[in-house]
């Protein structure tokens, strides 16, 4: 063992499959304590408003604001981005390019039929009204997330996006804010966390309540989402990032710890995993590991990654390689294989799947085109990328003329009384004809 900062598992270990899912489940934030803070804080946003959401931004955020701080107009924008560095703002309208256009592939059209008894059916599609984009900013800084949550919502023509961005120790981030402006969004306002959730699914005298709220964060953020679902639409739980690589020895082991290491910088909840039936590779990436750790910037954030929810894994062959890949229902997967192609039939649940050694998931992060917002803690097994379908809504289309009625209304009068449902038979029976 020459890696001490990264876990090391092997499929055939006595204790393996209660090491992986301790590994697993760590990073999963169902701690009980958030959850007991998120409810005081929603119910705080719900019973004061404006006043709680201040208090709450004040005290999480480390701010001394008045509530008129809380609102970042237009012009804010603006100034921002004509403000910005031109390699900068040329990479973040490459970057917006490219989304938009893998996006406009989205769209869902409405659609009709007539049936062989002459009845109309069809769906039609509707954007949301508004739409809450929870832009995550406690430790990092995310203008690539602003595109990403705002632009499928602007190809699928929603009424009014509203950006929430938390702003710690008042220092607003003025790429936030320039991508934000690159996007389009409608209103910003600088809140985050369980705070900002509520005030979206709530509604305040300040921020508007929305229809859907969409967007990652940390566990506070997660959490909240799921308390108020149901009173608002949400897209999933996209929490703290995870990457797993299945890799050959084909691969580089420099470029395999380094994605490692991407996704751990992220936050100390991310989640790092490698997958490999090459024990020597493995090797070989545990010591790049070591060699290249103390050059990072965030190497302290990354070392408590791997050390509580990073894993080298080394499996027999490629079929226990595939079953692991199912069952973690990673965010991330990285086929760092010869042949990449020949693993994917075999992955059934992935938000992402980066195809070969150069399809590194940080290029799928800023720019390559799809959605970054994908869904973690295993919800790939049920849930999909964030995408122009999640803001869009359908309606189902019925149009009968008297003949189909008269056809329908014979099986329903039936069903109807089978389930006792007077009313029902009698309101089809009135459309048959005399
Ligand atoms: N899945 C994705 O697409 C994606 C994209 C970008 C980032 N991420 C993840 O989003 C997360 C961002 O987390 P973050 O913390 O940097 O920003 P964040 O905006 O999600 O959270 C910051 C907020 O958390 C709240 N908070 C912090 N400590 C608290 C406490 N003790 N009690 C109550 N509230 C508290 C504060 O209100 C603060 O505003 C990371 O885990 C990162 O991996 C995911
Ligand atoms: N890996 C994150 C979750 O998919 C997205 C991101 C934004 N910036 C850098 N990375
Ligand atoms: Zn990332």
């Amino acid at each position: 063992m020459t890696s001490h900062s990264i876990n090391r598992l092997a499929h055939d270990d006595h204790d393996f499959d209660v090491r992986l899912e301790a590994i697993l489940e760590r990073s999963e934030g169902n701690d009980p304590a958030i959850e007991g803070r998120v409810r005081e804080i929603i119910a705080g946003v719900r019973e004061r408003g404006d006043d709680a959401l201040l208090e709450y931004t004040n005290r999480y955020d480390r701010r001394q604001a008045q509530l008129a701080d809380l609102t970042i107009p237009q012009a804010a924008l603006t100034a921002a981005l004509d403000g910005l560095d031109a390699e900068l703002r040329a990479a973040l309208q490459d970057a917006a390019d490219r989304v938009r256009r893998y996006h406009e592939k989205q769209v869902q059209q409405s659609w009709r039929y007539v049936d062989d008894d002459g009845i109309e059916l069809g769906q039609q599609v509707t954007p949301l009204d508004r739409a809450g984009v929870y832009v995550p900013g406690g430790k990092a800084a995310y203008p690539s997330s602003v595109l990403m949550n705002v632009i499928p919502a602007r190809v699928a023509g929603v009424g009014e996006v509203v950006m929430v961005v938390p702003t710690p120790d008042d220092q607003r981030n003025p790429l936030v804010l320039a991508a934000a402006a690159i996007a389009g969004v409608d209103r910003v306002f600088a809140i985050g966390g369980a705070q900002a959730v509520a005030a979206l699914a709530y509604g305040t005298e300040l921020v508007p309540r929305v229809d859907k709220i969409v967007g990652p964060g940390n566990a506070y953020v997660a959490m909240a989402k799921r308390l108020v679902f149901g009173r608002v639409g949400i897209d999933m739980i996209a929490g703290p990032s995870e990457v797993l690589i299945v890799a050959d020895a084909s691969a580089d082991p420099d470029w395999v710890a380094m994605d490692l290491f991407a996704q751990a910088e992220h936050d100390e909840l991310a989640s790092a995993i490698l997958i490999t039936a090459d024990a020597d590779f493995a090797e070989r990436v545990a010591a790049s590991i070591e060699r290249l750790l103390p050059e990072m910037e965030r190497a302290e954030i990354i070392a408590t990654a791997l050390r509580d929810n990073g894993a080298i894994v080394t499996v027999a062959d490629a079929d226990a390689a595939a079953a692991l890949v199912n069952r973690m229902a990673p965010e991330h997967l990285e086929l760092a294989l010869a042949d990449p192609e020949a693993f994917l039939p075999r992955v059934r649940h992935a938000g992402a799947i980066f195809l070969g050694h150069y399809s590194a998931e940080s290029l799928g992060d800023y720019c390559a085109g799809p959605n970054h917002v994908l869904p973690t803690s295993r919800t790939a097994r049920f849930s999909s990328p964030l995408g122009v379908y999640d803001f869009q809504k359908r309606s189902s289309i019925i149009g009968c003329n008297a003949a189909g009625a008269d056809k329908l209304a014979q099986t329903a009068s039936v069903l109807a009384r089978g389930e006792g449902l007077t009313a029902h038979a009698r309101s089809a029976e009135y459309r048959r004809k005399p």
